[in-house]
C-alpha cells in the first residue's frame, strides 16, 4: 500500500517542538469499562496540566466516534480499528510535541500493545482507570447500563462484550477509593517523576 510513497523530512523536527514547549511528550492511555471515570479523571489531569503551562489534548471516545470513527460501531473488528486509529492520531500528537489523554475502553490488551509498541521508547502511559463493573452500574452516567440490560444495547463492554483488564499499567487509579482530584494528582506525580513535566 506504501509503494511509491515517500517519506518527507520538515525542517523543524520533534525535538524542536518539544524544547519549544518545554516538555517530554508522552500519551496517557486511560482504560477502563463505560463510567469507570476516564473522562472524568482525564479531564481533571489536562486542567491541571494546562494550569501547570503544559500544551496537551484530551481526545474522548464518545467525541472521536461523532467523527473521525463515526463510521465504525461496537462490534470486535470495529473496536479493533478504533483504537488502531486511535494509536496512528496519538503518535501525530506527541510527534507534534503535546501531551495526549486517550479515554477509550480499549477492551483488548493486544490493540492497547500494538498502540504502545508505535510509540516505543517509554512515552506510553497505560493508565488503568480500576472501578468495579457493580460501581460503574450503579454510577451509570449516561444510563447506557439500564439500557444494555433491558436488552436495547448489544455488545455492552463488562456485560456481552469482554474487557481485558492491564496486567502491569504505568499507573492504577482506584476510583472506589479516592477522590477525582486525588486521582488526578497520582497522574501528575507520575509525569512529575519520570521527567515528562517539570
Ligand atoms: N456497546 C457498547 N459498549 C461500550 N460502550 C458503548 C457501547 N455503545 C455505546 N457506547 C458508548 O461508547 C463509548 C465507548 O466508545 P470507545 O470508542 O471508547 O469504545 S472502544 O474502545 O472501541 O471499545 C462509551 O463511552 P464511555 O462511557 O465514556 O466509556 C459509551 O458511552
Ligand atoms: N473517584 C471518581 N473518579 C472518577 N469518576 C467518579 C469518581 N467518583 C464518582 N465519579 C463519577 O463517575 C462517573 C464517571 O463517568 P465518566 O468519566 O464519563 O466515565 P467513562 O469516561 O469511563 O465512561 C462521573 O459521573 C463521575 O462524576
Amino acid at each position: 500500500m506504501t509503494e511509491n510513497i515517500v517519506w518527507h523530512h520538515h525542517n523543524v523536527t520533534h525535538e524542536d517542538r518539544c524544547k519549544q514547549k518545554n516538555q517530554k511528550p508522552c500519551v496517557l492511555w486511560f482504560t477502563g469499562l463505560s463510567g469507570s471515570g476516564k473522562s472524568t479523571v482525564a479531564n481533571a489531569v489536562e486542567s491541571l496540566l494546562l494550569e501547570n503551562g503544559n500544551h496537551s489534548y484530551l481526545l474522548d471516545g464518545d467525541n472521536v466516534r461523532h467523527g473521525l470513527n463515526k463510521d465504525l460501531s461496537f462490534s470486535e473488528e470495529d473496536r479493533v480499528e478504533n483504537i488502531r486509529r486511535i494509536g496512528e492520531v496519538t503518535k501525530l500528537f506527541t510527534d507534534a510535541g503535546l501531551i495526549v489523554l486517550s479515554a477509550f475502553i480499549s477492551p483488548f490488551k493486544q490493540d492497547r500493545q500494538q498502540v504502545r509498541d508505535l510509540h516505543g521508547s517509554g512515552d506510553f502511559i497505560e493508565v488503568f482507570v480500576d472501578t468495579p463493573l457493580e460501581v460503574c452500574e450503579q454510577r451509570d452516567p449516561k444510563g447506557l447500563y439500564k439500557k444494555a440490560r433491558a436488552g436495547d444495547i448489544k455488545n455492552f463492554t463488562g456485560l456481552d462484550s469482554p474487557y481485558e483488564a492491564p496486567e502491569a499499567p504505568e499507573i492504577h487509579l482506584k476510583t472506589d477509593e479516592y477522590s477525582i482530584d486525588e486521582l488526578a494528582q497520582q497522574v501528575l506525580q507520575h509525569l512529575g517523576a519520570n521527567g515528562f513535566i517539570s
